[in-house]
């Protein structure tokens, strides 16, 4: 499973707006296992489609320790495709993130703590929940690509 070349910042498909995902097919699991192994590959904690040239509303969220959130729960990587924010706290955090599109930056972006989110699985059934922290942190992250929203526009 070759990883997929990362869309840099700058490149028109980390501006545009995801389209919906409509075919929840072989060809769908067959991309996002692609996002994953380039995720891996590129020691990421997430991937969203556009990063990976493809316009599609779909990304992959997969926390882990590392050196600046030793405390990130570890979770196996999960599909998110047509994310929904229902609603976010007024609490904010400032994190710092880094984004596989701005290679060797770290920026200090402000996050909502907890986040309310409806997204379909890869089988397209829908899914709610309330995330927080981190993981919160790498949906917003993630959501933000989706809407063509990089870690450039965000940072303070
Ligand atoms: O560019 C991306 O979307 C992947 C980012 C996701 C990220 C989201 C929130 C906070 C940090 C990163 C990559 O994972 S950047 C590599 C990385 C990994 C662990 C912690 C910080 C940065
Ligand atoms: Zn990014």
């Amino acid at each position: 499973n070759q990883p997929l070349p990362i869309a840099l910042v700058g490149e028109a498909i980390l501006k545009q707006q995801a389209d919906e995902v409509r075919d929840f097919d072989e060809k769908l699991s067959h991309l996002a296992s692609q996002m994953v192994a380039s995720m891996v590959e590129a020691k990421g904690v997430g991937i969203a489609a556009p990063q990976v040239h493809s316009p599609l509303a779909l990304f992959i969220m997969a926390s882990r320790p590392n050196e600046r959130y030793p405390d990130a729960p570890l979770m196996d990587p999960v599909v998110v495709v047509n994310p929904q924010l229902l609603s976010a706290s007024a609490e904010l955090v400032s994190g710092e993130e880094g984004c596989l599109s701005v290679p060797g930056q770290r920026f200090s972006i402000w996050r909502h703590q907890t986040i309310v989110v409806r997204y379909q699985d890869l089988a397209g059934q829908w899914q709610q929940t309330e995330l927080t922290g981190f993981i919160a942190r790498i949906f917003q992250h993630e959501f933000d690509h989706l809407q063509g929203i990089t870690l450039l526009e965000r940072s303070q």
